[in-house]
């Protein structure tokens, strides 16, 4: 997939609102593959509502979405899923572990649907992003920004041409933020990815070609 577009999207639960000024609700807006795109909002602006919307969660709004030029309300659940599994990868906000499942468990069930990635080269992000100790360990039992970190391997165990990353940062040490943004730079350069992140202000300090207030 070489480009996302949003054409007129507004969420339904903004329709009666006049009051909306944002670069991308009712504008035109695309998002180019190999393109790094910071999208930023205040609390309830509708980040995670516009993550939900690209990879196909959710779909209560007006306007049209197109990947390729072909708009997503056409999609079936199979191309939802090839596109998840194969084209859009998704860091959500609240990151959808399983506390049950230790860290390396969480990353391999994701990472067994392609086999994109060796053990070696997953156990490798562990120990960059400093949580090589907790690879066994059950993500219920790790702090929030331990399972983030968890999330983001999860998220980067997958062939994408877009890379969704909502909020990624948001219990991040700086040492720790500058690691994930590079890591994460590193995978989505590998793969010639788009990479979109969402933030409520506080952001990883990459070269963002394109910064758009939501
Ligand atoms: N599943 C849903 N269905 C319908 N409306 C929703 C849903 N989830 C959130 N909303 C509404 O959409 C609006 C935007 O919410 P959203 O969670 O996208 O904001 P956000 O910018 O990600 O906020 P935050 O930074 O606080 O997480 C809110 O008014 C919220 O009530």
């Amino acid at each position: 997939m070489e480009k996302i577009v949003f054409e007129s999207v507004l969420p339904e639960v903004f329709s009666g609102s006049d009051n909306i000024h944002s670069e991308i609700w009712r504008q035109r807006v695309c998002f180019q593959r190999g393109h790094l795109y910071l999208v930023e909002a205040e609390s309830g602006k509708g980040k995670s509502t516009f993550c939900s919307y690209v990879t196909g969660y959710r779909h209560d709004y007006s306007g049209r979405i197109l990947f390729d030029d072909v708009d997503v309300r056409s999609y079936k659940t199979g191309d939802w899923t090839n596109c998840r599994i194969s084209h859009i990868s998704h860091l959500f906000q609240e990151l959808r572990l399983f506390p049950e499942l230790t860290a390396y468990e969480n990353v391999d069930i994701k990472n067994r649907l392609t086999g994109f990635k060796t053990r070696k080269e997953i156990e490798r992000w562990f120990e960059l992003l400093g949580i090589a100790d907790k690879i066994n360990v059950k993500v219920g039992m790790m702090s929030f920004g331990q399972q983030q970190r968890v999330a983001m391997i999860r998220a980067l165990a997958q062939p994408f041409d877009f890379l969704l990353a909502d909020e990624p940062i948001s219990h991040l040490d700086e040492e720790n933020s500058i690691q994930m943004g590079d890591i994460m730079m590193a995978e989505a350069t590998r793969q010639g990815a788009g990479v979109i992140v969402t933030s409520i202000g506080r952001h990883i300090g990459l070269n963002y070609e394109k910064v758009i207030r939501l």
